[in-house]
């Protein structure tokens, strides 16, 4: 039975990840931070099935500047497959706590490196990277080959573990991958990201919960993909005979306005009513437009990218929707 380890386990990646995982037969171990908070609601469900949680699925306490826990776990659990996903996500937040982005977003990745690079069984190794190392690019769609040139903290923090994950791959062989995601969305989407606070605000404020949604820009274009058809690409990055990397995006982008009209039109409400620009939420610097071409991924590792910005959104309002329909007869 393949063993994996998940660092950032019981976020929206993470979470459709394991699920994938247990599906698949493997034995998965999980890296969460201890902090007072146990509410870990995007894993319920594994955990109330008695068959996996006590069988398959198990959690360790460890962050990831505490490099004597992880080489711990790391050693305890001897995983074929590391997927790290963990490290502090919010590109917006990255202007407010740049040190500990880059602690936990390009240390913390260096630091696995370091500890895998002298395991006698190294496992593979899959770094979740972003569509933000490319910054500002001069041409659309971004493949593999576009130069990064990263304009936040959050983008220099990741450029700099993407780039060492390869040069490990290339100094010292070990099996690491970067897959460059572009921004992916599902139900489990954190709330402070656009697209799930418009999808809430929809939800809310068709059911008279919520009277308006503050934003900052709205100009910018992003490629919007479906998180749960991210997590199968990525395992299947580590099933290749050879690490590589890969743009992982569906090629299509649509602005905030259009996603605006997507979830609030799914309600019968225009959002031109309710939205109000807030200062608070426009960022120092921001990229405008990112489209990926996912061609490379789609060639070596067949894949194909699923399902419409549209029905995302729809998707991800419907959840919201019952969601605080139950809170509120509860
Ligand atoms: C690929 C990349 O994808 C994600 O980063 P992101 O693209 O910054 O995602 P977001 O949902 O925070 O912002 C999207 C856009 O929406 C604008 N925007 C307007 N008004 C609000 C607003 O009120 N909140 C937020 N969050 N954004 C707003 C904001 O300025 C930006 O232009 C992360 O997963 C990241 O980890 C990652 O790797």
């Amino acid at each position: 039975m393949p063993v994996a380890l998940i660092t950032g386990i019981t976020g929206q990646d993470g979470s459709y990840l394991c699920e994938l995982l247990l599906s698949k037969g493997y034995t998965v171990h999980g890296l969460v931070r201890r902090t007072s908070n146990t509410v870990r609601s995007r894993l319920d469900r594994l955990f109330n099935d008695k068959e996996i949680y006590d069988k398959r699925l198990f959690l360790h306490y460890g962050d990831l500047d505490d490099v004597t826990t992880i080489r711990r776990v790391l050693m305890k659990t001897q995983p074929d497959e590391l997927y790290h996903l963990a490290g502090q996500s919010h590109v917006g937040l990255s202007f407010e706590i740049p040190e500990s982005t880059c602690q936990f977003t390009a240390m913390g990745t260096l630091r696995l490196l370091e500890i895998i690079r002298d395991m006698e069984k190294r496992p593979r190794l899959l770094h979740i990277s972003s569509s933000e190392v490319f910054g500002r690019p001069d041409h659309s769609p971004q493949n593999e080959l576009t130069p990064m040139r990263p304009v936040t903290p959050y983008g220099v923090a990741k450029t700099f573990a993407t780039q060492m994950v390869q040069v490990y791959r290339d100094a010292f062989d070990c099996f690491a991958c970067n897959a460059i995601c572009y921004n992916h969305e599902s139900p489990r989407r954190g709330e402070s990201f656009v697209t799930r606070k418009i999808t809430r605000a929809a939800a809310a404020i068709s059911l008279g919960l919520q009277s308006t949604l503050s934003l900052g820009a709205l100009d910018a274009r992003r490629d919007w993909g479906d998180a749960q058809d991210y997590v199968e690409v990525m395992w299947r990055m580590l099933q290749q005979p050879v690490a590589d990397d890969y743009v992982i995006g569906t090629g299509q982008t649509h602005s905030i306005e259009e996603f605006l009209s997507f979830a609030f039109e799914h309600v019968g409400l225009n959002w031109r009513d309710y939205v109000v620009i807030d200062a608070k939420f426009i960022r120092p610097t921001d990229v405008a437009d990112m489209c990926g071409d996912p061609s490379k991924a789609k060639r070596v590792l067949e894949w194909q990218p699923k399902g419409d910005c549209r029905q995302l959104a729809e998707r991800m309002v419907d959840h919201d929707l019952a969601a605080m329909r139950t809170q509120k007869s509860n």
